[in-house]
């Protein structure tokens, strides 16, 4: 309970004191609820005593409806305002589980999947709400209301008080084995649960590679084996808790019998009167009744709170570090000093890479697949942090800038273009939300999209479907290249490869990049011949050194690896045109 309550602090921030109000009047509510108890109390000493009279039954009556119409008041003010609290949590809480994953270390993302990721923004912040909504007010009425009743049993008579008690005491751990098991179990459902919304995604995104393969349906063992398992752990979760949560019933269960019996010891020794008597079985039937469920809320709010704990999990991940808000750029040179990084601790990718990128100049990176070219430019982004050496802009240390700063100074095209569900114009103004329409036609003008736009059924207003899946992949580059445009940045990195494209398009996209690539700081993995010789410095990579550098006529002068490649190119190029 306690520490449920830390972890609502903890991730209500703020909006946790706006809990204060439905936890008191809950605890009222119990008060209220106790006190019809009260008035039922007074009923039965009259009749016992035999002063019952119609007149005051009258009175009874209207304190009984009087507390009946509060209650009603209180809990719907109670229940209003934890609904109302649970959802303002749950909108805050995502949009802070957003930035901050967002501020991550792109190798966060390698070790934790995508069902996991989502799980936890979707699942466990819904879970989260649960406890918020609707869980810890029943949870606090149920305590409070019980504390009352067995403190009036004991007044009335102690004995009693205390063997109602000991039956609480006996089925006590009972509860807690039911949640400590809820909780574990917890754990390995969300693990089930988010292995099936990662297996999912995965099956949507891949269906035309499992169609081709006829790997759909139950034949597609990978989505088959991750519905077994969620269902093999709901089964278990249902039965593991049963042996502890029927014996904490069972023993509960004892309280109305036993009040019985003692009862009718009581009475027939005259230590108690009828209407205490009576009095104690009810007060016996109404503990009994929250035994119950408190038997079903507790095992709940346990293994809620696990959700807490996975949320101040990923909250606890430790963002990109920075020290300059906004560092004073005199100009945009990239350098790298000394470089080495690797995505794991046992491998590296890149091995003491040291270059300058000048502004207003391009440098293109070339070399075999694998040899560190994407790795360069992610580097420079800061997606990842090198594990050695240091990159700098203007001299200043990218570590240093703060990464929202630092992605405002690129503009970045890569080869798997990312569009969303939106609108073509909602795409484009990605590179600048501020943009006015004038301005994002003009970029789409640049980068050769505009014909096509107005091509479509709505121009800028057509919805584009998700992941661009209703785009060429040629049409899907060149709306990236307008996004890019638009956000004008000084540095602009970008993989080039054309190679699904036919030559129209090709070459529309080529007109499109000379256009992104004016007066900037360019450091583009370059495919087309044409690129690499009109770069300002080519830098060679093999498994990620660099093994040449310099300008076109340098390298080819030297007669070196690169000089074999460009020969090897043009005769390929040759054979592609006899043929
Ligand atoms: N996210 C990642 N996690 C682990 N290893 C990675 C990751 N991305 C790339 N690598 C590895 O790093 C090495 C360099 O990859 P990189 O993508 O930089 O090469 P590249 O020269 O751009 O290749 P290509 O021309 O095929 O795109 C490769 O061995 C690759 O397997």
């Amino acid at each position: 309970m306690i520490s449920m309550m830390k972890a609502i602090r903890k991730l209500g921030d703020k909006d946790s004191r706006r809990l204060i109000s439905p936890i008191v009047l809950s605890v009222f509510d119990s008060l209220l609820n106790s006190c019809m108890y009260g008035v039922m109390l007074f009923v039965l000493l009259d009749l016992a005593q035999g002063q019952f009279q119609t007149e005051n039954l009258k009175g009874y009556v209207l304190v009984l409806v009087t507390v009946f119409l509060l209650r009603c008041i209180v809990q719907a003010i109670s229940f209003t305002q934890a609904q109302c609290l649970g959802p303002d949590i749950s909108y805050r809480l995502r949009i802070t589980l957003g930035n901050h994953i967002r501020s991550l270390n792109l190798g966060y993302f390698n070790k934790n999947s995508i069902g996991k990721l989502s799980g936890t923004l979707l699942t466990d912040v819904n879970d989260f709400e649960t406890i918020v909504t609707h869980c810890l007010c029943d949870f606090i009425k149920v305590i409070s209301f019980t504390a009352l009743s067995m403190i009036a049993a004991v007044l009335i008579n102690w004995k009693f008080g205390l063997a109602i008690a000991l039956l609480v005491l006996i089925a006590f751990p009972f509860l807690r084995l039911s949640g400590k098991v809820s909780e574990r179990n917890y754990e390995k459902l969300r693990n089930a649960n988010h292995n099936v919304v990662s297996r999912i995604v995965e099956y949507i995104s891949g269906i035309k590679t499992f169609h081709l393969y006829t790997l759909i349906g139950s034949r597609f063992r990978r989505l088959d084996d991750a519905l077994q398992n969620l269902r093999r752990e709901s089964i278990r979760t249902e039965i593991s808790i049963l042996p502890a949560a029927l014996s904490f019933s069972s023993i509960t269960a004892m309280i109305v019998p036993v009040a019985l019996i003692l009862g009718t010891w009581f009475l027939t020794a005259q230590h108690m009167n009828a209407a205490s008597f009576l009095l104690f079985v009810l007060l016996a039937i109404s503990i009994s009744s929250m035994m119950t469920v408190l038997s079903s809320l507790y095992p709940q709010v346990r293994s809620i709170s696990r959700a807490a704990d996975n949320i101040l999990s990923v909250l606890g991940e430790k963002p990109l570090p920075y020290e300059a808000e906004k560092p004073d750029f005199k100009n945009y040179e990239i350098s790298f000093h000394d470089v080495s990084f690797g995505y794991t601790k046992e491998s590296s990718v890149l091995h003491n890479l040291s270059f300058t990128a000048r502004p207003g100049t391009t440098t293109a990176l070339i070399g075999p697949s694998g040899s560190g070219k994407t790795t360069i430019i992610s580097l420079i982004a800061r997606f990842w942090d090198v594990t050695e050496g240091s990159i700098t802009i203007c001299y200043e240390d990218i570590r240093k800038i703060m990464p929202d700063t630092l992605a405002h100074q690129m503009a970045i095209v890569f080869q798997d273009v990312y569009l969303l569900q939106d609108t073509v114009i909602n795409n484009i103004k990605i590179g600048n939300p501020s943009a006015t329409k004038e301005e994002i036609v003009a970029a789409a003008k640049a980068a050769h999209c505009h014909d096509f736009i107005m091509e479509m059924e709505n121009g800028y207003d057509t919805m584009i479907g998700e992941g661009g899946s209703t785009l060429s992949g040629g049409e899907k580059q060149r709306i990236s290249i307008a996004r890019a445009l638009l956000r004008n940045a000084p540095i602009v990195l970008l993989d080039e490869t054309t190679s699904s494209l036919d030559a129209d398009n090709e070459k529309e996209i080529q007109h499109a990049f000379d256009h992104l690539m004016k007066g900037k700081t360019v450091l583009v993995i370059a495919h087309r011949l044409k690129t690499i010789i009109n770069a300002d410095n080519i830098l060679v990579l093999d498994k990620g050194h660099i093994r040449e550098s310099g300008t076109h006529d340098e390298l080819m002068h030297r007669n070196g690896w690169y000089a074999h490649m460009i020969e090897e190119q043009r005769k390929a190029e040759q054979w592609s045109v006899q043929n």
